[in-house]
């Protein structure tokens, strides 16, 4: 099949790197030009295991290509993809501007049948929107498809040649036809719907999954005040079929580009309906608060944060990924520095993006020092914060890290160290939804 893919982010470069490898002709297109340059050298501009091997391959195999015309790429497409992000407006709704921009550019120059397909994650109703964009500008024949996409960020090519299930959303056989044939190899569990219900299930899926953290959260919450262990309780739970385990890992909550988004833009979806999501907006809210937890464990532990040095590991929402969108780090330091703290952070993947997102390229702020590896910002802090389980910190000599630190505070808001673990160090040891170690000890014994 020859795919146009526009937008080459998380979601359309990996679906479009996956298709080639398939065995179907691929263009992708951005309009930044600086991107595709980097396509075109052989460099992924975004940090996703085993992306750019297999980029590079397809590529060479002829069966890949990267440009900033649409025109080209779209006028020898049987199946032009939309993949451009849908952002937050500040009023929690997505922005559909860039879907605008992407269909009416696509009606400009269809030059035969095409089967057009929404990736990016849009509001029920928008892609009967996209077929009146598109149409605006073309008297070609053209059918619309939802077909939502699930990756995670970190393991977007096994989650893309892997999938749990593919949904196609059309009213048209011809299209749903091909859709099936292209996403066949990949899975048995093809779902034919509506056009709304599948942009429906892909708002649903995220707002579930975003509703299990915030459930576990609170029940993490309350495990630390009746002295129960969240982990034990997650694996009583998650061992009944019907609740499952995944998404009952306890922490600081969920972060990145989805979630967040998605979660606000459907009580948006909701409101705009006259409907009032009361569910999702806890959800969201216990999400906020969570990140607050590790504030109040290392007031607990120090007492003061005023002028207090306190250790950073990790700035990425998740591992894995070098993406920083809605990080609850960003909150958490932003919280720390309020509070009078000085802070060392360091991030194995996601330093860059961080400061650009969050600072100014320099990352200059007369409160932050960006280590250079994650051993110095332990190095005479007053308390070590552990943000993104990166396997660098999960494996971490916690011996060494009580050696290095001016106090003896670790806050683990991930839950990654055992407690029987920690229990031979002398550090004091606040973890989520599981007994804390409070052990007295001198703030200035090291160093
Ligand atoms: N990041 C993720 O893990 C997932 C994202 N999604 C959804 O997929 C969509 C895309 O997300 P990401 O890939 O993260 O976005 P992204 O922001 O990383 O990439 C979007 C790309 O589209 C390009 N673009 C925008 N307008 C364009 C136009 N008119 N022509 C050509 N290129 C254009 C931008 O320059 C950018 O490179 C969003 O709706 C998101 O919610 C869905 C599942 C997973
Ligand atoms: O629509 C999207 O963009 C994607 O959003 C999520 O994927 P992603 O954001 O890449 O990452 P997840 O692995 O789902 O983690 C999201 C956040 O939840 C947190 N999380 C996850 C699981 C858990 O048990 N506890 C928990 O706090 C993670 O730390 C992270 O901050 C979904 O898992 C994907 O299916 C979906 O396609």
């Amino acid at each position: 099949m020859k795919i146009a893919v526009i937008g080459t982010g998380y979601v359309g470069l990996v679906s479009g790197v996956c298709w080639a490898e398939l065995g179907n002709d691929v263009t992708c297109v951005d309009k930044l030009q600086s991107k595709i340059d980097q396509l075109n050298s052989g460099k992924v501009p975004i940090y996703e295991p085993g992306l750019e091997q297999m980029m590079n391959a397809n590529r060479t195999a002829g069966k890949l290509r990267f440009t900033t015309s649409l025109a080209e790429a779209v006028q020898l497409a049987d199946l032009v993809v939309i993949a451009v992000g849908t952002p937050s407006l500040p009023n929690g709704e997505a922005n559909l501007s860039f879907i605008q921009q992407a269909a009416e550019e696509i009606g400009q120059v269809l030059a035969g049948y095409a089967i057009i397909v929404t990736k990016s994650t849009v509001p029920v109703g928008t892609n009967e929107r996209v077929a009146a964009w598109v149409g605006a500008h073309t008297s070609q024949p053209f059918d619309v498809a939802s077909v939502p996409e699930f990756l995670r960020e970190g393991s977007a090519v096994r989650d893309t040649l892997h999938p749990d299930r593919i949904i196609i959303g059309t009213d048209s056989e011809r299209a749903a036809a091909a859709l099936e044939s292209l996403h066949r190899p990949l899975t048995d569990q093809i779902v034919r719907t509506d056009i709304r219900s599948a942009e429906m299930i892909k708002y649903a899926s995220n707002a579930f999954l975003a509703t299990k953290i915030s459930f576990i959260n609170e029940i993490a919450n309350l495990c630390e005040k009746v002295g129960a262990n969240v982990e034990e309780v997650a694996t009583g739970m998650g061992l009944d079929q019907r609740i499952g385990g995944s998404f009952l890992r306890a922490g600081i909550g969920y972060g990145g580009s989805c979630f967040p988004k998605d979660t606000q833009a459907l009580i948006q979806i909701a409101g705009d309906v006259a409907y009032d999501f009361k569910l999702l907006k806890s959800v969201v809210e216990v999400n906020q608060l969570q990140r607050r937890s590790v504030l109040e464990k290392l007031a607990d532990s120090l007492g003061h944060l005023n002028g207090r040095t306190i250790g950073l590991w990790g700035l990425a929402f998740k591992p894995g990924t070098d993406d920083v969108r809605e990080s609850p780090a960003a909150d958490i330091m932003a919280a720390l520095i309020e509070a009078g703290a000085v802070l060392k952070v360091y991030d194995p993947i996601a330093m860059v993006n961080f400061k650009r997102t969050y600072y100014n390229a320099a990352g200059s702020d007369d409160n932050i020092i960006w280590c250079e590896e994650q051993w110095e910002a332990v190095l005479g802090s007053d308390a070590l914060c552990l943000l993104t389980e990166w396997d660098a910190f999960v494996q971490a000599d916690l011996q060494r890290v009580e050696s290095l630190l001016r106090g003896s505070v670790l806050i683990d808001g991930r839950n990654v160290f055992r407690l029987e673990q920690v229990a031979s160090t002398g550090l004091r040891y606040y973890s989520v939804g599981r007994p804390a170690l409070k052990r007295e000890r001198s703030e200035t014994a090291s160093l």
